[in-house]
């Protein structure tokens, strides 16, 4: 696409550093929870853009390989990704900033709306098909994830569904979440090269979407329910997979299973997953 026809990030003409934000012109408001990297608030930037903004509690994130990347990440610009606006990186703590989602993580919201949720199957698919497209552009931009599931997507009003937090996999520092043997490491969401030989590629990301389809047509139950992490390596070392969801429709489950094909090669990427739902979604109407 042309120049002129992308959205001009707001940070560009700040500095000469154009991802740079000046700390003086955010305005930080309520507590939005926590993540890997500690506290996340509300914040207004330059009076009025809404924003989320990462306090980076220090430990917990490779800081300078992340201001280096983060030149890249506010370069990736989709309508179903979390826009990074910049960072403030010339005082401690980093602060992350953020497009502001206001009904907060998917998988919250798919819990917390369940009743009104669960028979409405155009709706649900249509959630996944937000996160298919937003997923489709990372991987045209060979950009992988690494932790995609319905926690780390994030929900606006009207429904609009985006996914967030990609690639930050790459800058936490504690081991028990980047080590496939870590307590915090996501294994339900993880296909066999990965729990192998930590393996991640867009079909790796391409797994967890299939995980991401189920937790949506589920609203938000844990995959593999209460299994311990050796029990869910183990079936799906075998093969064994997630079962189909009541409220989701064989044609949608057959998506979900050509996600969780053994071989990452004998996975559909998420241009033709997009094609596929979207002829689903046609035929539901
Ligand atoms: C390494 N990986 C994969 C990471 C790293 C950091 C994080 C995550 C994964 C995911 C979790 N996370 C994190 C932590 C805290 C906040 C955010 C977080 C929360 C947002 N929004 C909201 C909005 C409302 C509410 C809320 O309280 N409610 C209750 C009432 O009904 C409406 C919803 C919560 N969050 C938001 O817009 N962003 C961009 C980030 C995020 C997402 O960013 C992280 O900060």
């Amino acid at each position: 696409s042309s120049p002129c026809d992308r959205p001009v990030p707001p940070t560009a003409g700040l500095s000469h550093d154009k991802w740079e934000i000046h700390p003086s012109e955010l305005m930080l408001l309520e507590e939005l929870g926590s993540g890997q990297f500690g506290v996340v608030r509300r914040g207004k930037w330059r009076g009025s853009i809404d924003t989320a903004v990462k306090m980076m509690k220090g430990g917990t994130m490779s800081e300078d390989d992340f201001i280096e990347e983060a030149k890249v990440m506010t370069k990736l610009q989709h309508q179903n990704l979390v826009q990074l606006y910049g960072v403030c990186s010339k005082h401690r703590p980093i602060y992350i900033v953020t497009e502001y989602m206001k009904h907060g993580s998917l998988l919250n919201y798919l819990r917390r709306h369940e009743t009104s949720l669960i028979g409405n199957m155009g709706l649900l698919l249509d959630m996944c098909i937000q996160v298919c497209k937003g997923m489709s552009y990372l991987e045209r931009h060979n950009y992988i994830h690494r932790d995609l599931a319905a926690r780390n997507c994030l929900v606006g009003s009207e429904n609009v569904v985006k996914v967030a937090d990609f690639g930050l996999a790459r800058y936490v520092l504690d081991d028990q979440y980047t080590s496939s043997g870590g307590t915090k490491f996501p294994i339900k969401w993880a296909p066999p090269e990965v729990l192998n030989y930590t393996r991640f590629s867009s079909k790796s990301d391409v797994w967890a979407y299939g995980v991401l389809m189920w937790e949506v047509f589920t609203c938000g139950k844990m995959p593999y329910g209460r299994l311990k992490n050796t029990e869910v390596v183990e079936r799906v070392q075998r093969g064994i997979i997630l079962e189909r969801p009541k409220a989701c429709a064989k044609e949608i489950y057959d998506v979900m299973k050509e996600c969780w094909a053994h071989g990452p090669e004998d996975r559909p990427g998420f241009r033709i997953l997009k094609d596929q739902l979207a002829l689903v979604a046609q035929g539901l109407t």
